[in-house]
């Protein structure tokens, strides 16, 4: 059997930034109006700076206006929550993301509900949490978002089609259950207490890995010619010391079962990025009470 087909998330996303900054050209020449992202870093996490970085250069290259806040790891709770509360109400702002984890002495929910849910481009807010359940416009999380564009592109239309979800996290497994059922998916979500995984994903004709384990569902556990998303990025060791990047999936197995599948690096990461772009757009347009671009 040949391999499967690599879905390519940075020609996508370079895609679909090409076409964000097209329409925030358009809203900056009609309307006088840049959009706007904030992002919050608590502390010197280096992978958490590495993220905050690209996200800072791919806002700027999109036209639009990055405010970044970098704060010390011993950042008291009380001045995150008071930065939030200005990043609120500034009019420039219009996407807000508080990139996590965040240090253990700060309760991170409160630190998202303290967000305004129009300017929440995570779509982590309990409002946009319950919009999305109930099926209204919300503000999609941006892996899930990301990795939905890339299924489109793949497979067209999903209805009717077996989804498995390996992963039930509040930022990536539930959200991307509730997108697959509004796209009439028939959805089971898997985790770690999940009997007999290796044959619920088999049953699978889109599998989206986000369990955070590196390589562990493994190219026998597919079903011939299935679409594989690989949301994991894990740092491992090999054992001549060298680090590398793998996914949720033994990828050198299931390239050669699945149909399509994305690499890690190179598919939902940067997917990730536009997508926030792309919700920071769209609440720019809301916030305006402009015409909201379908991208
Ligand atoms: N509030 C919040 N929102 C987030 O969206 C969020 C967060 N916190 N905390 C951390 C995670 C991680 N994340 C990634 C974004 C892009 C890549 C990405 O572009 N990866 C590239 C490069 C990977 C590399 O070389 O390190 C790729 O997969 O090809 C990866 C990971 C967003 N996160």
């Amino acid at each position: 059997m040949t391999d499967a087909r690599l879905i390519d998330g940075n020609l996508f996303s370079a895609k679909l930034r090409e076409t964000l900054a097209l329409h925030v050209q358009d809203m900056r020449d009609r309307h006088h109006v840049i959009p706007g992202l904030a992002v919050v870093l608590v502390g010197e996490d280096p992978a958490s700076q590495v993220y905050v970085r690209t996200k800072h250069k791919r806002t700027v290259e999109a036209g639009m206006k990055s405010f970044m806040h970098t704060l010390p790891a011993d950042t008291p709770e009380r001045e995150v929550l008071t930065l939030i509360e200005g990043l609120n109400d500034d009019p420039e702002v219009h996407g807000i993301l508080v990139q996590l984890p965040l240090p253990k002495h700060i309760d991170s929910q409160k630190v998202i509900e303290a967000i305004d849910p129009s300017k929440d481009v995570d779509g982590f807010h309990p409002i946009n949490v319950g919009r999305l359940a109930a099926g209204i416009d919300a503000m999609v999380p941006c892996t899930p978002l990301g990795s939905l564009m890339l299924l489109k592109d793949v497979l067209g239309k999903l209805g009717g089609l077996d989804a498995v979800v390996v992963g039930r996290s509040n930022i990536v497994g539930k959200p991307m259950a509730q997108l697959l059922i509004k796209e009439s998916c028939t959805v089971t979500v898997a985790h770690s207490q999940t009997k007999n995984l290796p044959e619920v994903v088999r049953r699978a004709d889109i599998v989206v890995a986000a369990v955070g384990r590196p390589e562990m569902i493994r190219g026998d556990w597919l079903k011939p010619g299935c679409t594989v998303i690989d949301v994991g990025i894990n740092r491992i060791e090999l054992p001549d010391g060298t680090k590398k990047l793998v996914g949720d999936v033994a990828f050198a197995e299931a390239v050669k079962v699945a149909g399509a599948i994305t690499p890690v690096p190179g598919g939902v990461g940067p997917m990730t990025i536009a997508c926030l772009l792309r919700n920071t757009l769209v609440a720019c347009a809301r916030l305006h009470h402009l015409d909201v671009p379908e991208v």
